[in-house]
């Protein structure tokens, strides 16, 4: 990848600005390219661009949208490789992971493909009222118009992938504006949807500062739809500007999980260590507090560690690499002054607490507080705290102590408690007899309280990407 000026792209055009941010490789600071920086009159075109392109998809057929999808879908497979390696670069995530989410993609644009197909109203029984007789009743769902993506830099082709496939399944136009550390994978994609066929003007890409471009982008009534993945702090400001506008905010959490006494740790203690630090625990349903009955906790603290040396620090491009630099610096520090803290206060380290740059070992907490930063906020790092508890009711109760709620996971051989607990816990999913970091892209993905309002998974996107009409036919004269 040369260090080349990458220019936004505005109605099927590449259009290099003169300002440009230099983009570096999170793991070894390589300039990677520099990066046009869009202004508010760009983010104006763009935002004009797309509702002029909404003229032609709105009618453009389901089965002609969804031919556009599925042709993302093979580009996407014909350039896996290259495309892995453009986000372990600009991401800093390890190759093999990094595959994994460009795989996740195609099957995301694989099922925006099929609901493209599958948008479906429904008849009303009118006469079930009064007044109703002797009349038809029906729903259609239409496209809103033009959507403005604006997403994080972690999964930079798969949560691009949420926002792009279900806008133009359901036939709309979208602006998007992805992360400032991991822009060479949207522009990517624009090459990929231009090279299927999708209408010019249908998708916009703008780089650049977030803040900066925020209101040109939240704050032009030509877009109906904002759908956000990122931080709780910017999806509350993101819903403030949004007005009366639909919003799909997709935010943070500190993913808990239960470990009943009846489960085989056999199988437990690998998907926890995967779970709690894989891409770095940079993942919003990443482990972060585990709670161990305590008749299997020191068992479970002892093999847990064991299982987590054995992972491998280094270069993202190395096919042995588990974990590798954390997206800046500044996040290392952050973590590393978050454990500082937690350990001042009590919590003792069973495994790491090293930085070195931007790199931050697996680290294991053990006697945490639930009031330590490392436990109530996001950490948004390789850092897990493993906590004991007696009595389920005592563990669901301090999974639901937080501000979060996203996926909680709860281990047992026991379907009657695993389904109380599921109805207990304050979360948008319950993933049992597995951790909450599991995630397929068709199933409804969402949180409660601060991690979020509404739900992505492609059928579920769809429904907030669209406006439900209802129409009544009077038969009788
Ligand atoms: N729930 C979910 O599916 C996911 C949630 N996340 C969350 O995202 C965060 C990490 O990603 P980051 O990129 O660091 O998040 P971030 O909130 O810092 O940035 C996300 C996006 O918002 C833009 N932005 C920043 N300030 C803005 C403003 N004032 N107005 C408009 N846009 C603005 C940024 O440029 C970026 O494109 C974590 O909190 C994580 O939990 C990440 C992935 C998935
Ligand atoms: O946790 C996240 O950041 C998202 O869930 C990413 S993905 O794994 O769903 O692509």
């Amino acid at each position: 990848m040369l260090e080349e000026t990458k220019g936004l792209f505005i109605d099927g055009k590449w259009v290099k600005k003169q300002r440009t941010y230099e983009l570096c490789a999170p793991y070894d600071g390589q300039l990677l390219a520099r990066i046009s920086m869009a202004d508010a009159g760009d983010v104006e075109k763009a935002i004009s661009g797309a509702h002029r392109a909404f003229q032609t998809m709105k009618n453009l057929p389901a089965y002609q949208r969804s031919e556009i999808l599925f042709r993302v879908a093979q580009l996407l497979k014909e350039r896996k490789e290259e495309l892995a390696r453009i986000v372990a670069k600009e991401a800093g995530k390890p190759i093999r992971i990094a595959r994994g989410e460009l795989e996740r993609t195609i099957v995301t644009y694989q099922f925006a493909a099929e609901e493209a197909k599958r948008i479906y109203g429904e008849t009303i029984p009118m006469d079930a009222a009064p007044g109703g007789e002797g009349r038809i009743g029906m729903t259609w769902r239409e496209p809103l118009g033009v959507v403005v993506a604006i997403t994080p830099f972690n999964f930079p082709f798969n949560l691009v992938a949420h926002k792009l496939g279900p806008a133009f399944a359901a036939g709309n136009t979208v602006v998007l504006k992805p992360a400032e550390q991991t822009p060479l994978s949207a522009l990517a994609i624009a090459e990929i949807f231009q090279e299927a066929g999708l209408p010019d003007g249908a998708l916009q890409v703008i780089t650049g500062s977030g803040s900066e471009l925020s209101d040109a982008l939240l704050m032009d009534e030509r877009v109906k739809k904002i759908t956000f993945t990122g931080s709780a702090s910017v999806g509350k400001l993101i819903k403030q500007k949004a007005g009366l506008r639909k919003v799909t905010l997709e935010l943070g959490s500190n993913a808990a999980l239960i470990v009943e006494p009846d489960v085989v740790l056999d199988k437990v203690i690998p998907r926890c260590v995967e779970g709690a630090f894989s891409y770095a625990g940079q993942v919003c349903i990443s482990l972060q507090r585990v709670y161990v009955h305590e008749t299997i906790y020191e068992e479970f603290c002892k093999r847990f560690i064991e299982r987590a040396k054995q992972l491998k620090v280094g270069d993202p491009l190395d096919e042995d690499t588990d974990i590798s630099a954390m997206i800046h610096q500044r996040e290392a520090e952050r973590i590393e002054s978050w454990v500082e803290e937690a350990v001042q206060s009590g919590a003792k380290i069973g495994l790491g607490g090293i930085r070195n740059g931007s790199i931050y070992s697996p680290t294991v907490l053990l006697d945490v507080k639930k009031d330590m930063a490392v436990s109530c906020q996001e950490v948004f790092a390789p850092v897990v705290s493993i906590v004991p508890y007696r009595e389920l009711q005592e563990a669901i109760e301090m999974v639901n102590d937080s501000v979060y709620g996203l996926n909680i996971g709860i281990y047992t051989t026991n379907i009657q408690r695993a389904l109380y607990a599921a109805r207990q816990i304050e979360s948008g999913a319950v993933i049992i007899n597995d951790i909450p970091t599991f995630r397929v892209d068709h199933m409804p993905y969402g949180g409660v309280k601060e991690s979020g309002y509404g739900r992505e998974g492609i059928k579920y996107a769809v429904q907030e990407m669209t406006e439900l009409k209802f129409v009544s036919i009077k038969t009788d004269f």
